[in-house]
């Protein structure tokens, strides 16, 4: 059985395809989705036309729900790591399988220090899943679940294929999580915008933070002997200047990008929204952390970080000119 820990966008929609195509799942989330899904069951749709429904779908509220599972998908924000550990370290069988789907680059080891009978896989997912409510959840943008080669996986490698979600597996994860870290930069700039993904990024204003952001690491990760792998089209290294072009020639560069769904928001605006606590201290704020270890700052991430603490208490909308004249 697989059990997904942290039922929410992520958890429900690659828990909710297994699940569409044969495999037993089991979610473990909040009282608000068991409900949603009591009432509505899983219905999952994709950019490619996908379209799967699951009616009876197993809901646990509790830790013991996990405690059968062979394999562990653990799909919660990174603030709620160091607890779900503690409560997956309580419950799970000695040699489950723990897969982390989180963005940042250490939740896999926070895992891995509370959870040391069980074998802990870090994993990345590339794409955006909008929770469109009443069960539905909507997979934005391509790309294949990333996750560390890892023997463990072999019995489950076919289900997720079946499941239009095959993993691609690398000798070293660490290259491609920094690489997804550079992409989710733009979570604050994001939510700073208030405005969906496809408006905030049509905004050359925008971009330009966003480009001082990565410009920033990517100087870092290079001190630091890290080199990002390539995620899409353009090698990393390339993304601020690419991202600096004026709107009408990213827009012919970038097709791909923008055209995500017009809806589609970054998981740190739905965090904002819903009054909780962001990843921001996983993300800029790894930035952050790096620069330090190297005996350097990062101006820009390190402003991001504090824009994002205080809007977690007191929010405002940022225009890109004036969010870019705050980090200049
Ligand atoms: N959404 C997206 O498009 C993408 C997200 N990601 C990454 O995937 C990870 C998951 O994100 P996402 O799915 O958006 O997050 P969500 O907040 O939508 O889902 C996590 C769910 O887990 C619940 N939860 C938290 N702690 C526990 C616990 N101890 N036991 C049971 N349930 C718990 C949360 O409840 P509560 O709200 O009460 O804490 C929430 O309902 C993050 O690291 C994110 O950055 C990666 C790619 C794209
Ligand atoms: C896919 C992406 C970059 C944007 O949705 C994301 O990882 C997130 O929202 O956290």
């Amino acid at each position: 059985m697989i059990a997904v820990y942290g039922a929410g966008g992520i958890g429900c929609y690659v828990g909710g395809r297994l699940a569409a195509t044969g495999t037993p799942v089991t979610f473990v989330g909040r009282p608000r989705m068991a409900a949603a899904l009591a009432e509505h069951g899983l219905h999952l749709t994709d950019y490619l036309g996908a379209d799967l429904r699951v009616a009876d779908v197993p809901f646990e509220t509790t830790p013991a729900g996990a405690a059968d599972a062979d394999l562990v998908l653990v799909t919660v924000k990174s603030a709620a790591t160091e607890g779900a550990a503690a409560e997956l370290a309580g419950v799970l069988k000695p040699g489950a399988v723990v897969v982390s789907f989180q963005n940042g680059v250490r939740n896999g080891e926070m895992l891995r220090s509370r959870l040391t009978e069980q074998a802990v896989v870090t994993g990345m997912v590339p794409f955006n899943v909008l929770n469109r409510g009443a069960g539905v959840f909507h997979q934005g943008t391509e790309g294949a679940l990333d996750v560390q080669r890892d023997a463990a996986l072999t019995p489950y490698l076919e289900a997720f294929e079946r499941a239009g979600l095959p993993l691609a597996q690398h000798d070293d994860i660490l290259p491609v999580q920094w690489a997804k870290l550079l992409l989710n930069l733009n979570n604050p700039i994001n939510a700073l915008s208030n405005l969906p993904l496809r408006d905030e990024l049509s905004q050359r204003a925008y971009r330009r933070c966003l480009a001082a952001a990565q410009a920033e690491t990517l100087a870092l990760l290079d001190a630091a002997g890290i080199r990002p792998a390539q995620l899409l089209a353009v090698p990393m290294h390339r993304f601020p200047a690419v991202l600096r072009l004026p709107d009408f020639l990213f827009r012919r560069l970038a097709s791909k990008v923008l055209a995500v769904d017009p809806l589609a928001r970054t998981s740190m605006w739905e965090d904002l929204e819903a009054g909780r606590t962001t990843e921001i201290d996983y993300l800029n704020g790894e930035v952050v952390r790096l620069a330090e270890s190297l005996g350097r700052t990062a101006p820009v991430n390190a402003r991001l970080v504090e824009l994002i603490r205080a809007a977690e208490t007191d929010r405002r909308s940022w225009s890109g000119p004036d969010l870019l004249r705050e980090l200049s």
